[in-house]
């Protein structure tokens, strides 16, 4: 079966959608996506992103890593999908309802209310959020933020230093994190602007996270480092977060359709 797909990025964290909302697929399983997702031998991608119908909103989203596993929420990959929708549009994630607006070139995204409580994370333990007392070498003191997924955040006079390609899967991987977890080292630049590179729960360094940038924004803010608005400067491009004082979380930013393609789907599953 030849199945069609979209090769699209946002600052570089790429992704191969499917959009199965009007012709069903033969179910993609985590096999499957790491097979499409392997670099060498697929089709290459940070995240599978696959359309479905949706009961309760106009469709469905949903996310695998690159390693196969799915996930809640996507914050590039939502503005991707804005981008191709080329509606407003409400989306079902993993992480709940997600509303997209398609901006010039991009999209702006509802990511929803941010969650800290340490259940909610989340964390194996009882455990203040806001200045978590862990650390993993040079990084200590992190604060942690559910914006449809987990994440934790280190401040760090200068994020380029950090070796996170040894220290990131020590953390994603670490047992007070029941469900892993997306790492995240900032510099806060001014009160309006911060640094930031990810090593994102199974996917590894990519050259952008939206649901990280949106984490960062909202820990830095909650420590009062930064005001309510905040440019998020990442190694792929810089997004715009803006929480509101509805409690929501607005990110705005580009969304790039590379190229399509198609597959023949028995030489992936
Ligand atoms: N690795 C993330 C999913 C992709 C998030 C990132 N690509 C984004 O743009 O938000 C996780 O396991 O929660």
């Amino acid at each position: 079966m030849r199945v069609p797909f979209i090769k699209m990025h946002g600052l570089g964290n790429d992704f191969i959608v499917l959009d199965a909302r009007d012709a069903p697929l033969p179910p993609v399983d985590a096999d499957v996506a790491r097979a499409l997702a392997d670099r060498h031998t697929g089709i290459g991608c940070d995240q599978l992103i696959l359309l479905q119908p949706s009961e309760q909103a106009d469709f469905r989203m949903r996310i695998f890593n690159h390693d196969g596993g799915e996930v809640e929420a996507c914050g590039n990959a939502s503005r991707a999908v804005a981008l191709l929708h080329a509606a407003p549009a409400r989306v079902e994630t993993g992480g709940g309802l997600i509303d997209l607006r398609p901006a010039d070139g991009g999209a702006s995204v509802d990511m929803g209310v941010p969650r800290f409580g340490w259940e909610d994370i989340p964390l194996a333990y009882p455990m203040d959020t806001l200045t978590m007392p862990v650390g993993w070498d040079m990084l200590e003191e992190p604060g942690a933020a559910n914006v449809g997924n987990p994440h934790v955040v280190f401040f760090i006079e200068d994020c380029d230093a950090v070796p996170l390609e040894t220290l990131g899967p020590l953390v994603e991987t670490d047992a007070l994190f029941p469900q892993a977890v997306n790492v995240n080292v900032a510099t806060i630049e001014s009160r309006t602007r911060l640094r930031l590179r990810v090593w994102e729960r199974g996917a590894g360094l990519t050259r952008a996270c939206g649901t990280g940038a949106c984490a960062a924004a909202v820990v830095a803010i909650r420590r009062k480092r930064v005001g309510r608005s905040v440019t998020v400067a990442l190694p792929g491009g810089e997004l715009q977060i803006d929480w509101g004082e509805d409690g929501r979380i607005t990110m705005t930013g580009p969304a790039t359709e590379s190229f399509r393609g198609e597959f023949e789907w028995d030489d992936f599953a």
